[in-house]
């Protein structure tokens, strides 16, 4: 077991309440930029809480640079920085400075190496001067960024984000396009908005838990449009 930099999901099943939510074929992602697209429901945030121990798969293992997920959860999280789609639900700090703190005390690090990493993340999301102010008083756009920088502070390797832009207005998913662009993390992206998939690497399509395509973006999102379009026609005959 070597510390590739790699995600590998060994055919991976998940089912809760007796429904079967995910059946994923074994896939290897190494790529810099990888996109999930697919219907709502299906299947993108459960493959995603794969990635770093937040869903157990009822079988099939996943393992992120050699690491299995759900026996060494601990340093797969230090190593996979998760964005929620909802940033109220990872925001549980009153101020802007103690929710950029919280996870960096949690890294043992010094006062001021926190100090120096947090600033330097809220400049980097245009948040910079706003340690005073209530977190749960910012807009949606800025919030969206406060977890990005709260998250990309601890200096993950990899950045898992769940519908980065949803909820946000043109300005705000253009803004947040240009801050993903330079990370030189690697990232991991469900969404809706199709054209935060441009100069992927490899977009995989879910439809029913199950992987209906997984090619470059141009391609994935063609067999997306094909799918949905099916369906539209076998709706409108039945
Ligand atoms: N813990 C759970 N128990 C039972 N059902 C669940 C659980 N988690 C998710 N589901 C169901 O699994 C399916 C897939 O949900 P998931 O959130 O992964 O979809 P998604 O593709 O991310 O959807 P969206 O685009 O709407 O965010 C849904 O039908 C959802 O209701």
């Amino acid at each position: 077991m070597g510390a590739e930099p790699a995600i590998e999901l060994q055919a991976l099943r998940v089912e809760a309440h007796g429904q079967q939510l995910l059946d994923i074929p074994a896939l290897r992602l190494t790529e810099q930029r990888i996109g999930l697209i697919g219907a709502n429901g299906s299947g993108k945030s459960t493959l995603l809480r794969c990635l770093n121990g937040l869903v157990t798969p009822t079988a099939g293992r996943v393992r992120v640079d050699g690491l299995d997920v759900a026996r060494a959860t601990r340093r797969v999280r230090r190593r996979v920085g998760f964005v929620f789609q909802d940033a109220d639900a990872q925001i549980l700090m009153p101020t802007v400075g103690e929710e950029m703190d919280l996870g960096l005390k949690a890294l043992g690090l010094a006062p001021e190496a926190r100090r120096q990493r947090a600033e330097a993340a809220l400049a980097q999301f245009g948040l910079a001067g706003m340690t005073a102010r209530s977190a749960h008083l910012l807009s949606g756009g800025e919030k969206r960024r406060l977890a990005l920088a709260c998250i990309l502070a601890m200096r993950p390797e990899i950045l898992v984000l769940d519908e980065p832009t949803s909820m946000l207005d043109l300005p705000g998913q253009r803004r947040l396009r240009r801050l993903l662009e330079p990370l030189s993390q690697r990232l991991i992206v469900a969404t809706h908005d199709l054209e935060l998939l441009e100069g992927f690497d490899r977009v995989l399509v879910v439809d029913g838990g199950r992987l209906h395509a997984d090619a470059p973006p141009g391609t994935a999102v063609d067999a997306y449009l094909a799918l949905v379009e099916a369906r539209e026609a076998a709706e409108a005959a039945a």
